[in-house]
């Protein structure tokens, strides 16, 4: 399973940093979606140049245009970019038309989907590389909240999936457990006191 880092800071230079310290243990950096707002694509392509050996995610979290918005992000250096899973079929098929035209992939993020097996079948069969079975920071903030429904739709969907919503190190084994393909951590390191050492943990933790 591979590990992946959400970068949800707020300037290239605080990503550029955070990325620096983590990269050794993650495969993956994403760009988180505040991140790319307030800084541009040009976070991208830093990023990208910093890391080439990394597979650099653009979470634009794209609802239209699809086409036109996965376009921009591989042209700014992104290797996966998001579009959500509530948007029509066209904007997938769009960002996956755009993807292929580069050799780069579309994830398509379930976050808010209800019947997220359902969809995960459908946008894999759109050309979706995997699904995001994800839960926002706001619904990780609601009372009870736990990764259970995000593992076991991704172990029924049977389409390569990643987890995100709020993995850390006490719970990133259920998300190798269900068969997940990626695992995406963003507060359990960027808000850590050492991003190192808690990326490092999560590496161990799946090791
Ligand atoms: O896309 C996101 C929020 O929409 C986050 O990047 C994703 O949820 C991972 O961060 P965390 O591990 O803190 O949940």
């Amino acid at each position: 399973m591979k590990l992946q880092v959400a970068i949800d800071l707020l300037t290239t230079e605080d990503a550029l940093e955070l990325a620096g310290k983590v990269a050794e243990y993650v495969d993956i950096i994403e760009l988180g979606t505040p991140l790319i707002k307030a800084a541009g694509l040009s976070v991208v392509t830093a990023i990208k140049e910093a890391h080439p050996d990394k597979i650099v995610f653009a979470d634009m979290k794209t609802m239209d245009a699809g086409e036109l918005e996965a376009d921009i992000a591989f042209k700014a250096g992104a290797d996966l970019m998001t579009v959500l899973g509530t948007a029509d079929d066209s904007t997938i098929a769009g960002a996956v038309k755009a993807a292929k035209a580069h050799n780069k992939g579309v994830v398509v993020d379930l976050i808010g989907v209800a019947d997220k097996v359902t969809r995960a079948k459908e946008v894999r069969a759109l050309g979706a590389k995997f699904v995001e079975m994800h839960a926002g920071l706001d619904e990780q903030a609601k009372p009870g909240f736990d990764l259970k429904g995000l593992l076991s739709a991704g172990a029924e969907a049977r389409v390569p999936f990643s987890v995100a919503g709020g993995v850390k190190v006490a719970t990133i084994g259920d998300v190798q457990k269900a068969g997940a393909e990626v695992a995406v951590a963003g507060g359990a390191i960027y808000s850590a006191a050492d991003p190192a050492l808690a990326a490092k943990e999560l590496r161990d933790a799946i090791a």
